[in-house]
């Protein structure tokens, strides 16, 4: 959809943000609040999307968060973000959330969700933005898969037309 020469690499826009969970972060079982998580993810989505388009973005969808573990009292999270793919004003947006021990340091997957976000001009309407180019193997595989999930919300998008 774009060309090579207004392409950027992942690196121009990937985004990262340290948080420590503290007690008023958890719900009662000691476990982050999933609202409070999505908070974070949305915010360096968007953070990473305007830094690609370098102009003002909106989030069109999000589709299913994935928490594949819990993060709990006093663990680090390393919330990042990048660029997966562009289409011609819209970006699918990659965010992970990892856990850090504080003192082991080890660390594990625990929410994972696409974004899309499509840049706007100063009018409010869709504009496009540059192509992305991959920078290394996980970021290579998202790139190609991007299509098929592309696909996936487009039929998403008519379903709820037809149910209106
Ligand atoms: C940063 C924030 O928190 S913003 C707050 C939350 N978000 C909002 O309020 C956004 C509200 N929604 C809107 O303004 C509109 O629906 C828009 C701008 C997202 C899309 O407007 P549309 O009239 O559908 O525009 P249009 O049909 O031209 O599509 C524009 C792009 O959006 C993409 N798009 C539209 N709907 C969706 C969707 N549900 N999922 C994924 N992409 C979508 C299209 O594929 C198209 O991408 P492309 O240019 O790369 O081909």
């Amino acid at each position: 959809m774009t060309s090579e020469v207004s392409k950027k690499t992942t690196d121009e826009s990937r985004s990262t943000m340290m948080q420590l969970i503290f007690p008023s972060d958890t719900n009662y079982h000691g476990t982050m609040f999933g609202g409070k998580v999505m908070e974070y993810m949305d915010k360096i989505a968007a953070i990473t999307s305007m830094r690609h388009a370098r102009g003002p973005v909106v989030t069109a969808s999000t589709d299913s968060l994935d928490f594949v573990a819990p993060i709990k009292v006093g663990d680090m999270i390393d919330v990042e973000a990048f660029v997966t793919w562009t289409r011609k004003s819209s970006m699918e947006i990659y965010v992970k959330v990892q856990t850090e021990h504080v003192y082991t340091g080890e660390r594990k997957t625990a929410v994972t969700a696409f974004f899309t976000f499509v840049a706007l001009d100063e009018h409010g309407k869709p504009t496009p933005v540059p192509g992305i180019i991959p920078q290394n193997d996980e970021e290579q595989a998202l790139h190609l898969s991007a299509p098929d999930r592309y696909e996936l919300r487009m039929q998403r998008k008519q379903d709820r037309q037809k149910s209106h």
